[in-house]
């Protein structure tokens, strides 16, 4: 899907290859590295987690295994979250019929049935917008963002030493009673004004902190734009085409249930079956 081409070759071992790469990058981003976790065995690298990520190369020059783990980097940040933000709104949109009929009836009185959906229709599409935040407030594919504190400070009633490793929890966040109303709930409207505008004060883009699914600052995710447009784009085109039900038969629904990791998987896949709407 990136830059409208087929990335992988034509041959299948090596498309198959970049999904094994895809996996074990993931493997080794989830694992717990003791020497991170008890002091005196830093430099033993226990695991030899260190040793399978580590590049040997000590001078910065610009090689093609540099140019490689950039596009890697990409990729594997680029592919999972948005291929999980896209599970994870299907699974909700089966869960509320009601909320999909609203989206097609959007995207029917803005497009029309003749064409299929484009880029530049989704600033039109305000409902699909909050349906694609509400996705990220409550299922985040990356709930957890993590920093250095760089030196001492304090926040709030916590003293932080330098060098201390903090986690955000933006799960937790988007589902904090203090900043949402019924926070369980899947309802796009809370992202929108009576007259059925984005509210321009709950945006994804770092800015406010109760909604941060793509982190914040100088490490925020600069694939943001990208990724809004491909999830939102292909989203919409498949509320156009296609109804959904849950492979198990008409009117089942889909189980919510997370699996463990620092990426926010379905513990169970969505397996669903799409069907050519009329
Ligand atoms: C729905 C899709 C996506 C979500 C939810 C997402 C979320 C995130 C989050 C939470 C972070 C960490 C931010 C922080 O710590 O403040 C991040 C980092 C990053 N993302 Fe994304 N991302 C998505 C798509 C993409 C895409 C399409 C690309 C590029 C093709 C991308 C490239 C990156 C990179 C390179 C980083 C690391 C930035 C750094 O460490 O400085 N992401 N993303």
């Amino acid at each position: 899907m990136l830059m409208s081409k087929n990335w992988s070759s034509e041959s299948e071992n090596q498309t198959e290859e970049i999904i094994i790469m895809l996996h074990e990058v993931e493997e080794l981003t989830e694992m717990l590295d003791l020497s991170d976790c008890i002091w005196f065995c830093r430099h033993l690298g226990l695991q030899g987690i260190m040793k399978r990520t580590e590049n040997n190369n000590t001078e910065f020059k610009l090689t093609r295994e540099n140019i490689k783990a950039v596009i890697i980097d990409l990729f594997v940040a680029g592919t999972d979250t948005s291929a999980k933000t896209m599970e994870w709104a299907f699974a909700e949109l089966i869960n509320h019929p009601h909320i999909f009929q609203k989206a097609r009836e959007e995207i029917d009185s803005v497009v029309g049935k003749n064409r299929l959906v484009k880029e530049s229709d989704i600033p039109n599409l305000p409902y699909l917008q909050a349906i694609v935040k509400e996705t990220h407030r409550l299922h985040p594919p990356g709930p957890l963002l993590a920093r250095r504190a760089t030196e001492y400070c304090k926040v709030g009633e916590y003293d932080i030493a330098k060098n201390t490793r903090l986690l955000v929890n933006v799960w937790a966040i988007g589902r904090d009673v203090k900043h949402w109303e019924n926070p369980l709930e899947f309802r796009p409207n809370r992202f929108l004004t009576e007259e059925g505008s984005l509210k321009s004060q709950l945006d994804v883009r770092g800015h406010h902190y109760q909604l941060l699914p793509f982190g914040s600052g100088q490490r925020g995710c600069p694939g943001i734009s990208l990724a809004l447009q491909s999830v939102q784009t292909t989203l919409a085109i498949l509320i156009q085409c296609f109804d959904l039900r849950v492979a198990d038969g008409k009117g089942a629904t889909v189980d919510m249930i997370e699996a463990p990791g620092i990426l926010l998987t379905k513990a169970n896949p969505l397996r669903s079956v799409p069907v050519l709407a009329r």
